[in-house]
């Protein structure tokens, strides 16, 4: 079992989506990443895509000098994302599957059938001091892969698990629970340390903060819409609470 503190990871890239809805430099994503600092945030997640909709190569410096959080950059398997990790060193990176047209990470990378495009890339970014987490579906054969490619950090994408609870469908949603639960479990188990990810919020957060093996989750778009009206700050302290008291 991990260390019961649950860290929170506060994804940022939707304060950028808001920013470049303008064209301008407000609402800045690196006062975003200060506030999350401030209110005792544990990490900030920043997804660099290949069409920068929102994160913005300038951005990532100007995060990482703004606070001593650290920095976990998702980003696809590509010869330029890795020149840009490798040139930013950020604490972490995650790397995520990508396509241009989709609306948001729809699903998880597919870490078995990619494992020989991957291993160059966890190679490199584990060579570089940079901890590789992988974003995968919460399987056995993606964790499998996992655990061969020598990743230290796999992230269960929880998005299936988000829309369960959203069409109120509980025997799905009861299933897509126990597969993130079953799946940290293994991982724990296997010497890989679990994430959790995507579509989170205050409503379905604490089934998924109440396992055990769990060591980070990371919510963002969520935080962003509630920070609209109520702040960043309280939106954050809000989860931060909810995760407490699931703990
Ligand atoms: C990989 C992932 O889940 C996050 O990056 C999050 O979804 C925010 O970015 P997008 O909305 O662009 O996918
Ligand atoms: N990797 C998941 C993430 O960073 C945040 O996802 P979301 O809360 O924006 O859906």
């Amino acid at each position: 079992m991990q260390d019961s503190k649950l860290r929170l990871g506060v994804n940022i890239d939707h304060v950028a989506t808001i920013r470049n809805a303008r064209g301008g430099d407000h609402p800045d994503p690196v006062r975003a990443a200060e506030i999350v600092s401030a209110v005792g945030g544990d990490g900030i997640t920043a997804h660099l895509r290949e069409d920068r909709r929102h994160i913005r190569d300038d951005d990532l410096k100007r995060i990482q000098d703004a606070t001593d959080l650290p920095l976990n950059l998702e980003m696809a398997a590509t010869d330029e994302m890795l020149a840009i990790a490798l040139a930013h060193r950020p604490q972490a990176a995650c790397i995520v599957p990508e396509k241009r047209e989709e609306r948001t990470t729809e699903g998880g990378l597919d870490a078995a059938g990619q494992h020989n495009h991957l291993q160059r890339y966890v190679h490199e970014l584990t060579e570089a001091g940079i901890r590789v987490s992988l974003f995968i579906e919460p399987s056995e054969r993606q964790l499998d892969a996992a655990l061969r490619l020598g990743a230290p950090v796999v992230e269960f994408h929880t998005g299936e698990y988000a829309h369960a609870q959203l069409d109120g469908d509980r025997e799905r949603l009861a299933s897509e629970l126990k597969r993130v639960s079953d799946m940290a479990a293994l991982a724990a188990k296997n010497g890989i340390e679990p994430h959790a990810g995507h579509g989170l919020t205050y409503e379905n957060v604490q089934p998924i903060a109440a396992i055990p093996q769990l060591a980070e989750l990371n919510i963002g778009h969520y935080l962003v819409g509630e920070a609209v009206f109520v702040g960043l700050e309280n939106a954050v302290r809000r989860m931060r609470e909810l995760m407490d008291e699931a703990r």
